[in-house]
């Protein structure tokens, strides 16, 4: 039945247009019941069709079938339709769960009908306003992760493959994934990493697709979108805490600035090689570094490219805290429930008293940053540098 059962929602749905819940629309099929008696239980009736289109939650295939049958037999009595052949799958299903009515008188199937509606509609509430410890994945992305449990929203990188490097349309999903976490009902936001890499950095193949404008568009697009990227980070309302699960590289590593707490894996690393790549900091680095670590240490990182363990990085207050990566997972995820559960506004408010007076300062750090680093791309050290990473004569 499950295979049916998949089929059907397949086929039900096929036409594109029609999402799983507007296969519950009959708009062709007309009531034709009359005289006031039944008045009252036709309007029900016809409101519970209009319920059923209004559903938030896809029902599934076997009250789907429920639905069909009781609707059929409400409006047209008893199945009398020949049985469907036994491989003409989704039809026979439908005329099985029709016929398995028997000869139900059609107010009762109307009934029937109407009583299945409201329950559904009434679950469908209950479960659209977020039931405690359940692992609601959201919209679909095609290189991210995104949960929402225990009032904790996770937003995972997810192209493990290429060491979760930041793909152009990786930026734009981080960007929209970070706007829908800052509305929706989660007290916190985790970033994290899928795989042995919290991220690699930007995606140096980024820079070989090159609009028709050339490569001064390119990189002006490139500047807009930076500074696009780091403002979400600016202006995250809530709690953001990053997991760094494995080695951080570049723009993975600036962004943590912005974070409000940084928990790593004792096998992560800190690395912003940014002279070996011609170009220079992002991220607001060249501003949260010098404040987080002093001026000398963080030259040693973002002028030098000195590639930090997650031990330095804790002693110089870029990271938080550091565990070992055997217990890792366990230990940060039992201690960012407990904080999921701190009151949501006084959480809000506390970041909005401590990040304020930065903000302005920080939009400032970023434009310039992104303006400085738009001419940096042009310049031949930027050029011959990703051109050798991605002729492969050079790695990090
Ligand atoms: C538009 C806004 C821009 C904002 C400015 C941002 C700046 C930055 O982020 S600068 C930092 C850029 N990142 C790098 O320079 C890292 C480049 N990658 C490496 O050096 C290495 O891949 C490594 C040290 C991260 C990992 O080495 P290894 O463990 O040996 O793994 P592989 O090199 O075999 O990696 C597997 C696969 O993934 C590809 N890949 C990894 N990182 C990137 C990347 N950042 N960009 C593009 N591709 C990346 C790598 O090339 C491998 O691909 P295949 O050879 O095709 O399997």
């Amino acid at each position: 039945m499950a295979g049916v059962a998949g089929r059907l929602a397949r086929n039900w749905c096929r036409s594109a247009v029609l999402s799983p819940l507007q296969v519950f629309s009959f708009p062709s099929l007309q009531l034709h019941l009359s005289g006031t008696a039944m008045r009252a239980s036709q309007d029900d009736f016809e409101n519970a069709m209009n319920q059923v289109k209004l559903l938030k939650k896809d029902p599934g295939n076997e009250v789907k079938l429920k639905l069909y049958a009781l609707y059929k037999q409400a409006t047209e009595g008893p199945c009398n339709m020949p049985k469907p052949g036994v491989f003409d799958f989704i039809n026979k299903a439908k005329w099985d769960a029709w016929n398995a009515l028997g000869s139900l008188p059609k107010e009762t199937a109307r009934q029937n009908y109407v009583d299945l509606v409201s329950s559904l509609s009434s679950s469908s509430e209950s479960s659209s306003q977020g039931k405690p410890g359940a692992d609601r994945e959201q919209q679909e992305y095609e290189n991210l992760v995104v949960t929402s449990e225990d009032g904790i929203t996770k937003i995972m990188f997810n192209r493990p493959t290429r060491k979760n490097a930041i793909s152009t349309q990786m930026y734009q999903e981080i960007m929209l994934a970070l706007k829908a976490a800052s509305k929706d009902d989660s007290t916190i936001t985790v970033v994290t990493g899928n795989g042995d890499y919290y991220s690699s950095g930007n995606d140096l193949a980024n820079f070989t697709d090159i609009p028709p404008g050339g490569v001064e568009e390119k990189a002006k697009q490139s500047a807009i979108m930076l500074r696009d990227f780091v403002d979400t980070f600016i202006d995250f309302p809530k709690p953001l805490i990053a997991v760094v699960n494995g080695p951080a590289v570049g723009i993975s590593v600036t962004t943590l600035g912005l974070f409000d707490a940084v928990y790593a894996s004792d096998k992560a690393t800190f690395h912003t090689p940014f002279s070996h790549l011609g170009l220079s900091p992002e991220g607001c680095a060249s501003y949260t570094f010098p404040k987080i670590m002093g001026p000398a240490k963080a030259t040693e990182m973002l002028i030098f490219g000195k590639k930090l363990t997650a031990r330095e990085a804790c002693a110089q207050g870029l990271v938080t805290e550091v565990f070992p990566d055997s217990t890792f997972q366990k230990e940060v995820w039992t201690r960012l429930k407990a904080y999921s559960k701190l009151p949501q506004n006084s959480m809000r408010i506390s970041k909005q008293v401590i990040r304020k007076i930065e903000k302005e300062k920080l939009h400032a750090v970023n434009a310039e940053e992104s303006s400085v680093l738009q001419k940096r791309w042009l310049s031949d050290e930027c050029m011959n540098a990703t051109m050798n990473f991605l002729s492969k004569r050079s790695k990090l």
